[in-house]
């Protein structure tokens, strides 16, 4: 019975985390279930007032050690050993509560790098599943890294052909974290991809994997290993950008700081497809050269820009650039992305950013930097066809030219840009189709509901 389905979600404390969980945490409240969702201490503060009202939804915050959150100034190690130690008790706890009330989790549902969330259910005999949030193409990659004769060397960067998958990736589109030039610091990242397996196979054969994504984006990646069962969820976003059945639903909730600047009216201002939006990651650590760099060839482009930086400060001139554009801290993306006048997304790459891009038709520049981001961006560019990747100089800057030169192209009227603008139009519409009553995403997420009560019966939408 749906009433009695309590999910244990447990996130990562990270944005690009948080969001697509709270979505998870969304869908399948609507369709009946409970669910406690618990991340640090950190990352339930930054929450908004409404996201911690919602319905049926416990939250369930632990001290990982840095309440007042993690930042590159913090050893990453650290931390995620920190993390794991509070969380594995957190979540024991949690379950044990539970128990003495004569009650149980149905399921444990946990994040991308909570892999000892898995470790813990196992322990405890629930039954769990990853809710992995980057593409399903990378988790294919790293399953042939720690699972198949694959050659990774990519020596002179020579091109890659994956089993089964319709895309060739060269050494420099892998996941930052198997490529040589990974900064020693992001040595603790493999082990710990590598451990997602581990627990995915203790805990039994042809474990589900829900992954934020859709059969039309990546079917073959998503059938491409057959020891799992992936099933396409997403996208993830709040139901007023996708679906429009809850036109209230404008926010994920979670944001790392709450807007602080009115951007809408300057947006309105702005002709249709005019204006660049540039948000380089939560955790953006770009050098300065790199900053001064992107700034210039934002100039250069002579576009109105909307910039999502903490770092502006840093720019020798600052006043000058201003007079062209707008720096905001923090913005919701999404309701940036769906404006009118925003017509190309200069992008990280992260995840969440590529699948809103997509959402929105909104085509992109992309600049990768770390984790699954080159993969991304390779994705984009040349499966999706959306967008283009930024290329580095000698000496790994990206100069100003070329930041101006993708954006003449992806925004200009040439037939490339108009391609892209063709395709990201297309990605919007399959988006949406797939979250729809009887779209892949929905039978997926209704298929999993109905297997973790044990029942036949089916959830309503
Ligand atoms: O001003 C802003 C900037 C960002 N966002 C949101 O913040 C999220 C950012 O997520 P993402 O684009 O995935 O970036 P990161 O937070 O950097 O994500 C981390 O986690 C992702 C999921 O695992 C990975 O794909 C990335 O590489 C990794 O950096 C998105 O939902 C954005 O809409 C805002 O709402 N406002």
């Amino acid at each position: 019975m749906v009433e009695h389905c309590h999910i244990l979600l447990v996130s990562f404390p990270g944005q690009g985390h948080i969001n697509p969980a709270i979505q998870f945490a969304k869908c399948t409240l609507q369709m009946g279930a409970k669910v406690t969702f618990s991340t640090s201490l950190s990352a339930i503060r930054r929450m908004s007032e409404a996201a911690s009202k919602i319905p049926g939804l416990t939250l369930a915050p632990f001290s990982d050690g840095y309440d007042d959150g993690w930042t590159s100034a913090h050893d990453v190690q650290d931390f995620m050993l920190s993390l794991r130690t509070c969380g594995s008790e957190a979540v024991t706890n949690l379950v044990m509560a539970q128990e003495k009330e004569g009650q149980k989790f149905t399921h444990i549902v946990y994040s991308t790098l909570i892999t000892w969330a898995g470790e813990v259910a196992n322990q405890l005999q629930i039954p769990s599943t990853l809710l992995w949030n980057q593409p399903a193409t990378v988790l294919y990659v790293y399953y042939l890294y720690f699972n198949k004769n694959v050659d990774f060397t990519g020596e002179n960067n020579e091109v890659i052909e994956f089993p089964g998958l319709p895309l060739l990736l060269k050494s420099c589109d892998f996941p930052s974290f198997m490529q040589s030039s990974s900064p020693v610091i992001y040595n603790f990242a493999l082990p710990v991809f590598k451990e997602h397996f581990e627990i995915l196979d203790r805990a039994g054969t042809k474990q589900k994997i829900l992954v934020n994504t859709f059969d039309a984006l990546e079917f073959e990646a998503i059938r491409a290993i057959n020891k799992y069962d992936l099933m396409g969820i997403g996208p993830l976003i709040p139901s007023a950008f996708l679906d429009g059945k809850d036109p209230l639903d404008t926010s994920f909730g979670g944001d790392l700081i709450q807007k602080t600047v009115d951007y809408m009216d300057w947006l309105n201002s702005k002709d249709e497809l005019s204006v660049i939006y540039v948000a380089l990651g939560s955790f953006s650590s770009l050098s300065k050269q790199q900053m001064e760099e992107i700034a210039k060839g934002l100039i250069e482009s002579q576009k109105p820009f909307l910039w999502v930086t903490r770092e502006a400060n840093t720019l020798s001139f600052i006043k000058e650039f201003e007079k062209q554009g707008m720096i905001v801290p923090w913005c919701s993306q999404l309701e940036v992305l769906s404006h009118p006048s925003v017509g190309c997304f200069l992008t990280h790459s992260g995840w969440n950013s590529c699948i809103e891009s997509l959402v929105s038709g909104v085509p992109v520049v992309a600049f990768p930097q770390w984790a699954d981001q080159p993969t991304n961006a390779k994705l984009l560019q040349d499966f999706w066809k959306t967008g283009m990747r930024l290329a580095a100089a000698d000496g790994g800057i990206v100069m100003a030219d070329e930041v101006a030169r993708c954006l003449e192209i992806v925004m200009g009227g040439g037939e490339r840009g108009e391609n892209m603008r063709k395709q990201a139009k297309k990605w919007k519409i399959l988006a949406k189709d797939a979250v729809k009553e009887g779209g892949s995403s929905n039978v997926n997420l209704k298929g999993f509901m109905d297997q973790i009560v044990g029942s036949n019966q089916s959830f309503s939408s």
